[in-house]
């Protein structure tokens, strides 16, 4: 099998889009039409919630497939449903995986060595059973937090390479309050700076046949002038880059996060498509999610060619 950074520059190519669609779906945003649909009275309220969760998000993916590269899962989504959610989670995992998108698991996971090897186990490789090893998700990737240092990272990095899988490490986040901790300036440099510089050492060794590694960072849409600097530190590491549209992060912008060869990004939108049916683009949800992905697509194409 191919390096997860060559796996994704086929698929970046085959799509001829660097677009990502998040799975960020609460029941409470579902169209009510769509829930009196599939609501049934005989069914237990789990039950319920979880087809419902399901259904639209399966629609979602199907809908969104042409125009997208990957599909990112955030966890807390799921997890607020308790392991009802995590049961959809993993079926929808199954289904934009059998459709050859990118899947990536949105956790921000990370612990202490052996706590992280649980996370890296679940969701990059396998985990002992009964002296079997056995596999339960199918992720490509994993975004992870830094804040521990190299020996909570190295689990993931090492399943990376045993099992061709990507990583994305928070650097430079989109929030507004990001800058309270990843600002400080610590010797002269910003603390996203350093810990951009401890990506690239993680990143060294997991390189694929195209050069880009298999490890790459997380930098908000919403903080060009990171972008910039995170792009000089990680000439050849893929950014995850979050923030566009709703938090105010411009398509326009992306320029300075790409690489020498206007590449090296992926874009993640959430709430603009998969509630793209808000904004009465089509009086179908499907077709409203189609066409602002694909107009999503289309701009940051123009803006990064
Ligand atoms: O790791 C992330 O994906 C992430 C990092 C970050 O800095 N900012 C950020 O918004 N995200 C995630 O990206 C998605 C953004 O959603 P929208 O703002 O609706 O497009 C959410 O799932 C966030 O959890």
């Amino acid at each position: 099998m191919l390096n997860f950074s060559d796996r994704l520059i086929d698929a970046i190519k085959k799509k001829n889009s660097v677009l990502v669609a998040g799975i960020d779906t609460t029941i409470e945003n579902i169209p009510d039409y769509f829930i009196k649909k599939f609501y049934d009275n005989e069914r237990s309220e789990i039950d319920n919630l979880k087809t419902i969760l399901f259904e639209y998000n399966r629609r979602i993916i199907d809908a969104v497939e042409e125009n997208v590269v990957g599909i990112k899962f955030q966890a807390a989504f799921f997890e607020q449903y308790s392991y009802h959610g995590f049961e959809v989670l993993h079926k929808l995992c199954e289904y934009a995986k059998n459709k050859k998108l990118v899947v990536i698991f949105d956790g921000k996971r990370n612990d202490i060595s052996s706590s992280a090897k649980g996370y890296s186990n679940a969701y990059l490789g396998e985990t002992p059973v009964f002296g079997k090893k056995m596999r339960f998700f199918e992720f490509d990737a994993i975004t992870t937090n830094p804040y521990l240092g190299q020996d909570g990272i190295k689990p993931f990095v090492e399943d990376c390479e045993r099992f061709k899988k990507g990583l994305f490490v928070l650097v430079k986040t989109s929030n507004p309050s990001s800058a309270d901790i990843q600002d400080v300036v610590v010797e002269d440099k910003k603390l996203y700076e350093i810990v951009a510089e401890k990506v690239f050492e993680w990143g060294k060794n997991c390189r694929g046949k195209e050069g880009y590694s298999d490890i790459g960072a997380v930098v908000g849409a919403t903080q060009p002038e990171a972008g910039k600097r995170i792009r000089h530190i990680l000439p050849n590491s893929f950014l995850l880059v979050p923030g566009i549209g709703v938090q105010g992060g411009k398509v326009e912008d992306l320029k300075y996060f790409v690489d020498s060869n206007n590449m090296g990004i992926i874009v993640n939108s959430s709430r603009d498509i998969i509630y793209a049916y808000k904004n009465y683009v089509h009086s179908d949800f499907e077709k409203s999610s189609y066409l602002v992905s694909k107009s999503i697509k289309e701009s940051i194409n123009a803006a990064i060619s």
